[in-house]
């Protein structure tokens, strides 16, 4: 699914209404309806279980589906709505059972049934723009499906113009009763839910005055909120939370998810959500070039090409599958190289070395017997050193990926060490941990001689080395900094931690919701690496590594907190045996 930004979504808004000649109206018409119907079909979820919508607040954790709106809900819509009508038939009626009167199905609109309507009275807060234009759509069909709807317009509705003031006169029309914010604490305790219909992607800055005071109001309710498009309050771009940020139970992305509901904060704001076509093409983002994704199997197919099933062919054998050979270790973290190493076999690679200081060796003798060892020189006392560098390469020369770092520490002229290997090996390379950090104290750019990709793996602080920055404010937009460094160093990055993002040089990038905290917890990154270097042995190129290793990383350690029963029990090597 594409993640595309305020920008690009106008963009795409203009060809559809401009060159397509569909017009805006239709759009927010749609954007209104779909909003109202995930709304009925999140009164109905409530009605079936009252706890629905605060669980999805409660969590926080956003939940994505394509779909419109709950299966169950429409189900039990149209079985209300189907009428027998005598005298027609279907195809089925006029097979074995002749003497049946023959009957016509008739199903109504059943997205539209709300199940206690009664029980429902939805606060639509309607903002000058055309979110609010989208809201006051979407309280026309809420009213139509028998919800009782009110209007608090944040300025006066005098101010509205376009398309959101046409709707302002329909739902006037219509006798829907407004009133506009006059200051003050509103009390929304006689409502059943507030749609957010304030900001949306045209939003800069904080929310000020009436609509600050709104959101605050809004929170502080405890009613559902759902959002129209993204929570008021959040920057579209990069998930940043102004204060005040509405706290979303449901937010219906409009067209197409917009980047900043995929990233912390503002993916802990946005609650369940739904992104809803239309009108505007799917097909367009991609004629015009936009390549940003959500990871999902299809992108991961479609997109990508790679072939998610990993099939093996009936004829292969170890050397099919490629061979890792992994720099990390030693004396005092030789179980990051040990997890990497580990990871890039259970990834199926064909086989993978372990290089390490020497005098590591006779210790780590049977600790994986399925990986082979290499004495890569280095200290007396079992760190590494810059000769080791040659020695690393030497193994590396018949190898189909080299992975650096977990586990190394610092040591003396660890720059010449990087620096030879960077410059000499002639495989996909994969740079982490340690690695990384000596890479934030070189001037990398004016090292030669590389062919084949480079793929870091940083977690935030390791980044906030790299570029130089406090870490803090590598969070504050991930996407744009991952993408920004990627095209200016030519490398594949990994930025780490919740909903990593992926980021290549040409500007492809990806955002993965796989995994969850408890992988935050030691060697859990060099396990990343090993997967990596894993599936770069098996002939994937370095951006299919990176994004399906990320993703394969992701769904081990789901797999594995089921396996444990907790997720906060999850440790790097339950990873590695749920792979
Ligand atoms: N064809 C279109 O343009 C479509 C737009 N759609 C909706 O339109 C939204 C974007 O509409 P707009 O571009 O009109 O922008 P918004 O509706 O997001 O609001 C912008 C208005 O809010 C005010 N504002 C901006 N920042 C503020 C702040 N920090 N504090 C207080 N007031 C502020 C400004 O006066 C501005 O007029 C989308 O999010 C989506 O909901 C949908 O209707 C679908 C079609
Ligand atoms: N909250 C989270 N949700 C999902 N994944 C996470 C979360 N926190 C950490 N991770 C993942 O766990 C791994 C931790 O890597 P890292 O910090 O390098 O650990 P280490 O250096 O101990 O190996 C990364 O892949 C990161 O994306
Ligand atoms: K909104």
């Amino acid at each position: 699914m594409h993640l595309v930004t305020a920008e690009e979504m106008r963009r795409l808004d203009r060809i559809t209404i401009e060159r397509l000649g569909i017009p805006a109206v239709a759009l927010m018409e749609n954007a209104g309806r779909a909003i109202a119907e995930e709304i009925i079909a999140f009164c109905n979820h409530r009605d079936g279980d009252g706890a629905a919508g605060d669980a999805c607040q409660g969590t926080g954790a956003a939940r994505y589906s394509s779909g419109p709106g709950h299966a169950g809900a429409r189900a039990a819509g149209a079985a209300r709505e189907e009428a027998a009508v005598p005298g027609a038939g279907t195809a089925e009626s006029f097979g074995a059972v002749r003497t049946a009167a023959p009957k016509l199905l008739i199903s109504g609109d059943a997205a539209l049934m709300a199940g206690r309507a009664e029980d429902e009275h939805w606060l639509v807060l309607v903002g000058k723009g055309n979110n609010g234009g989208d809201g006051l759509v979407a309280a026309r069909h809420l009213s139509e499906a028998g919800i009782a709807v009110s209007l608090l317009y944040a300025v006066s509705p005098e101010s509205l113009t376009g398309e959101a003031a046409q709707q302002r006169d329909a739902a006037a029309a219509m006798g829907l009763p407004a009133a506009v914010y006059g200051g003050g604490r509103p009390d929304f305790a006689g409502y059943s839910g507030i749609l957010d219909a304030l900001l949306g992607t045209g939003a800069a800055g904080a929310p000020r005055g009436a609509y600050a005071e709104l959101i605050a109001a809004a929170n502080r309710s405890g009613k559902p909120v759902a959002s129209a498009d993204i929570p008021s309050g959040l920057n579209a771009d990069t998930g940043e939370t102004h204060e005040p940020c509405i706290q979303a139970a449901l937010t219906v992305c409009l067209a197409f998810l917009k980047r900043g509901l995929l990233q912390y904060p503002g993916a802990g704001h946005a609650g369940r959500i739904v992104v809803r076509s239309i009108g505007i093409p799917s097909g367009l983002a991609r004629e015009e070039g936009l390549s940003a994704y959500w990871l999902t199997p299809a992108v991961l197919e479609d997109v990508l090409g790679v072939d998610v099933s990993r099939r093996r062919a009936p004829d292969g054998h170890k050397g099919t599958y490629g061979h890792v050979l992994i720099a990390a270790g030693s004396l005092r973290m030789s179980g990051a190289g040990l997890i990497a190493a580990r990871a890039s076999l259970r990834t199926g690679c064909g086989l993978a070395t372990w290089a390490v200081p020497g005098k590591l060796l006779p210790l780590l003798v049977g600790a994986a017997p399925e990986l082979m060892l290499a004495d890569a020189g280095g200290e007396a006392d079992g760190t590494w050193n810059a000769a080791a560098a040659e020695e690393v390469l030497k193994l590396a020369g018949k190898k189909d990926v080299l992975a650096v770092g977990p586990g190394i520490g610092r040591f003396g002229d660890d720059k010449a060490w990087l620096q030879t290997i960077w410059e000499g090996a002639d495989c996909p390379l994969v740079v982490d941990a340690d690695a990384l950090n000596i890479l934030a104290e070189c001037d990398y750019g004016t090292w030669q001689g590389r062919r084949t990709p480079v793929i870091l793996t940083p977690h935030p602080g390791e980044m906030a080395r790299l570029v130089g920055v406090s870490t803090k404010e590598v969070q504050r937009d991930r996407i744009g900094l991952a993408l920004s460094y990627a095209r200016e160093r030519g490398v594949i990055l990994v930025l780490k931690g919740a909903h990593t993002v992926i980021a290549s040089p040409d500007g492809r990038l990806v955002v993965n919701t796989t995994g969850h905290p408890g992988m935050a917890t030691g060697g859990s990154g060099d396990c990343l690496t090993g997967i990596i270097a894993g599936l770069l042995a098996q002939g994937l190129s370095g951006f299919q590594a990176a994004v399906f290793g990320v993703y394969l990383h992701g769904l081990a350690g789901e797999r594995a907190a089921l396996l444990r029963g907790d997720p906060v029990s999850v440790i790097a090597s339950d990873i590695i045996e749920a792979l």
